[in-house]
């Protein structure tokens, strides 16, 4: 089953064709990765995939229902998640509060007074386990503005995907962080992500070899080559285009 579909996506801005022609299918419990030059489009194909904006032409399908055009809180609700490029955090609450939040609404506890969760055992439970599993269990009562750059990071992903989706969108997770975040980084990414679908945008390329199944390149808004990682690292056109000499 796909997780994700994207059939002859094209998105404009003006006069200005950003996406031209995107075809995607991503199977369930993939890790793929799009890869690309700088403006050639990557956060638009997040932003058409989550909902920001809708595509000017061409269909998407996240578990088999259509998402151009659906507004963001449906795709979610059809089991799609993403984290941003600056982290989407609640810098005054504290790392606990941040994860139960984004874990209540998953639970069906929509409408509640703040006062009536503290009581919600299933909401505890799946707090402590999201904190355990992004390791910062120990750090629960820390105000997040407070934490290192790349707890923050790893808070976000928590936050991701606390809500329980299927399809996780990280965009440049390890941005801006050091060699050995950025290993942390990615072993967390691959724990969070076991049996679901990932999709990441990622400039570094050891992050997207390393944890990439399947690998699309976006060059001037169209995919140029999809494939493993030694397909793409032996392509012809992606070498011209993108990845260079030095990366074969
Ligand atoms: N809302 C918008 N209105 C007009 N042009 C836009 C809009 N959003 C993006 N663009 C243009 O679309 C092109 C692709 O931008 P996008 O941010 O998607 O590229 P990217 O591959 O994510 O780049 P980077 O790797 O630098 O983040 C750029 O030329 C950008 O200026």
């Amino acid at each position: 089953m796909s997780a994700l579909v994207l059939k002859d996506v094209t998105k404009r801005f003006g006069a200005a064709e950003i996406i031209r022609g995107v075809n995607l299918d991503i199977p369930a419990g993939e890790r793929h990765a799009i890869i690309g030059p700088n403006g050639a489009g990557k956060s638009t194909l997040f932003n058409l995939i989550s909902g920001a904006f809708p595509p000017s032409s061409g269909e998407i399908l996240v578990n088999g229902k259509p998402a151009g055009g659906v507004s963001p809180f449906q795709i979610n609700r059809n089991g799609l998640s993403r984290s941003f490029q600056v982290t989407n955090i609640f810098h005054n609450m504290s790392v606990y509060e941040n994860v139960r939040c984004a874990t209540l609404w998953s639970l069906g506890h929509r409408y509640v007074f703040w006062r009536f969760i503290g009581g919600m055992r299933d909401v505890a439970d799946r707090t402590e386990e999201i904190l355990d599993l992004i390791g910062l269990s120990a750090v629960r009562d820390t105000q997040a503005g407070l934490l290192s750059y790349a707890d923050q990071r790893a808070l976000e992903i928590g936050v991701t995907i606390a809500g329980g989706a299927k399809v996780i969108l990280l965009d440049e997770p390890t941005a801006g962080m050091s060699h050995h975040e950025t290993e942390r980084a990615m072993a967390l990414i691959r724990k969070v992500t076991e049996g679901r679908t990932l999709v990441i945008v990622e400039h570094d390329m050891s992050v997207v070899f390393g944890l990439a199944d399947r690998i699309s390149v976006l060059v001037y808004g169209q995919i140029i080559a999809s494939g493993t990682p030694d397909e793409i690292r032996a392509d012809k056109k992606v070498k011209e285009a993108y990845l260079g000499e030095e990366a074969a």
